[in-house]
């Protein structure tokens, strides 16, 4: 038995923690306990392109973000894209950089979202991973059960479901487990896109921040990351997902569609994704006439350079340079005490019987 990877202290065993009926000198196990990881996306280490190139190299080398034809994809990936994209992407990590923690946002908030559900669960192990970058998945499975942990929860945070996401994080998740010998027994958290202590959580957000507006938006764009439309044909459903936390937060809030319509930001690559995209949204909204402008963006729970740079910064400018006045993005979930409620319901809710 590898107990000895269960004594992170080297302690020698206790009355409380040697197994009953095990002969004297058994080494003290840690067990019995359970954990819940909190698992993002991914950042790189430093706003650098070095950084960034190991972090893109890991995140675009996934089949489940690009599904083409190894043959086909490394060369582009090799040839074209870890040369040109790092130093551009590195170049707005740079505007939106946390420099008092010196993190990317989306790892400060993730961290944060963390820390407040532990201050929830007292004796449950909580920590947080990201799929891409540090702190992996595998190390923080491997801390978790050298702690004791003997089931985990597993806390993909993403909303809505899609294969280049969750299912992505799930892979992860068992691809680690592969490595162990005493694995704990696991559970992976259901998407969330319909739940109504999210759907609350971004409507008290978005009314907290438009109470600090001056003027009145005249529209909402709902923003999600999109996806290649390819992967909606197969079967993904992300995009009911969205369209349905849409309907959600719309019915919530007393939203008309043409009033709060929906849009999909970040495409990548040559091939057709998920529309209308925001940035053309943006635009035409502008050249409609519209002055005053928010972007809300619920598909991702941490601000994040596609926040923060895409929508925030590049999104305005695209406004601005079209005749619009006003323009905001709406934060997201980030450590609002709204964001801990929901966390905490789900993990109240997927713990069952374990807590
Ligand atoms: C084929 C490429 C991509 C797919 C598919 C994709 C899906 C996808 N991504 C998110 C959430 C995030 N993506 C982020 C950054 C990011 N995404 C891609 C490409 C694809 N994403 C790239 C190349 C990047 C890096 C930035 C850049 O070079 O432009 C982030 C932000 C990370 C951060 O540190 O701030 C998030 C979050 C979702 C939800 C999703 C599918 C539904
Ligand atoms: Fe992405
Ligand atoms: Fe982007």
């Amino acid at each position: 038995m590898k107990a000895q990877r269960n004594m992170m202290d080297g302690s020698k065993p206790t009355e409380t923690n040697r197994p009953i009926h095990a002969p004297d000198g058994h080494p003290a196990i840690a067990q019995g306990r359970v954990g819940v990881l909190l698992v993002n996306l991914g950042t790189p280490d430093a706003p650098e392109a070095g950084a960034v190139r190991r972090y893109l190299r890991e995140f675009l080398s996934d089949q489940r973000i690009v599904d083409l034809p190894r043959a086909i994809w490394l060369p582009v990936l090799y040839g074209i894209i870890l040369n040109v994209r790092p130093a551009a992407t590195a170049r707005n990590y740079k505007k939106i950089w946390r420099e008092e923690s010196d993190e990317s946002p989306l790892r400060y908030y993730t961290r944060a979202q963390s820390d407040a559900l532990a201050a929830q669960f007292e004796g449950a192990v909580i920590d947080w991973a990201m799929r891409y970058g540090n702190p992996s998945i595998e190390s923080r499975l491997d801390a978790m059960t050298a702690q004791g942990c003997t089931r985990i929860l597993i806390v993909p945070l993403y909303p809505q479901y899609s294969a280049t996401t969750t299912a992505s994080v799930t892979d992860a998740v068992f691809d680690a487990a592969k490595a162990m010998r005493w694995q704990p027994a696991i559970r992976v958290a259901p998407a969330f896109h319909d739940e109504p202590a999210y759907i609350d959580a971004l409507a008290a957000e978005t009314e907290r921040h438009f109470n600090t507006l001056d003027w009145k938006p005249e529209r909402v764009i709902m923003s999600f990351h999109g996806l290649p439309q390819r992967y909606f044909d197969a079967g993904d459903p992300y995009h009911c997902h969205c369209a349905k936390t849409a309907r959600l937060l719309r019915e919530k809030m007393g939203w008309t569609d043409e009033f709060a319509p929906l849009a999909f930001q970040s495409k990548f690559g040559r091939e057709k994704w998920l529309e209308p995209a925001t940035d053309a949204t943006i635009e035409e909204l502008a050249q409609a006439g519209v002055k005053n402008l928010a972007v809300i963006m619920p598909g991702f729970v941490s601000d994040c350079i596609e926040t923060l740079e895409e929508i925030d910064i590049s999104g305005r400018e695209i406004f601005m340079a079209t005749g619009g006045q006003n323009f905001t993005a709406v934060p997201c979930l980030n450590d609002t005490p709204e964001m801990t409620a929901l966390l905490t319901a789900i993990t109240e809710r997927e713990t069952a019987g374990w807590l």
